[in-house]
């Protein structure tokens, strides 16, 4: 089970690149096994060229390194409150992506501005809040962490339908089902970061879409297939 998981996360991880989501050694997937709780993540600092299946590193919820010779990402503790506190997701990529990140450095949501949007998040992308010096300085992943769920908690914002936050001063953290697609929703977030941004400066009074397109398109995709469950909203064509 954990060979397969291992390889499945690696070829994740090889797919930032090949978007070209990171440059060198930025960014990193994991993905979760929810019967064991143990996930599989990227090792820190390796390059993308370097990188083999068995130098991925296994993980459990409590931050223990069960399986792996090498460290495990620098942001694992924020992959493992993500895992605990948003038990339907399967797998997270946290990326360098540009566009995403200069929304994330901003501290600007990137608005549900079209259908390419609405295909994937069923709302505005959030934008945290700047961490405290207090959060910065004690165990900044954790609080990463924690700084995320709180903004999903205040905002009301389910992770299950805008599968992606914009974490100031750092970056995206993205998620799905599975690491498959969640680094697909990370390449969806770039293109919809880049037009976002030109949209906005197009037209700097409103961009959003209607919610009424928004719910019809949003729903018909996922609604009665929703990949986080089954949503209760009647599918309209
Ligand atoms: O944002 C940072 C560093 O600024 C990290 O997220 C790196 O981009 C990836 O670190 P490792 O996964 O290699 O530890």
């Amino acid at each position: 089970m954990l060979e397969n998981l291992k390889q499945r996360v690696y070829e994740a991880n090889m797919a930032l690149p090949k978007h070209d989501l990171i440059k060198f050694t930025w960014g990193n997937v994991s993905e979760i096994d929810r019967e064991s709780g143990l996930f599989v993540i990227k090792p820190s600092g390796v390059d993308y060229d370097d990188l083999t299946p068995d130098d991925m590193v296994v993980v459990d919820l409590d931050g223990n390194v069960v399986e792996g010779d090498l460290n495990p990402s620098s942001d694992t503790d924020t992959h493992r409150v993500l895992y605990k506190e948003f038990p339907d997701i399967g797998g997270i990529v946290h990326t360098h992506s540009p566009w995403a990140v200069s929304f994330a450095q901003a501290g600007v949501d990137i608005p549900a501005a079209g259908t390419t949007h609405a295909d994937t998040f069923y709302g505005d992308i959030p934008a945290t809040s700047l961490m405290t010096e207090a959060e910065i300085n004690g165990a900044y992943e954790l609080e990463t962490g924690n700084v995320i769920v709180k903004t999903f908690e205040d905002r009301f914002i389910d992770p299950n339908e805008v599968p992606a936050v914009l974490v100031q001063d750092h970056g995206p953290f993205v998620w799905g089902p599975n690491a498959e697609k969640a680094v697909y929703n990370s390449v969806v977030l770039e293109e919809v970061a880049q037009m976002a941004y030109h949209t906005m400066m197009l037209n700097p009074h409103n961009v959003h879409m209607s919610q009424t397109l928004l719910d019809k398109h949003y729903l018909r995709k996922h609604g009665a297939n929703a990949y986080y469950g089954q949503k209760k909203t009647e599918v309209t064509n």
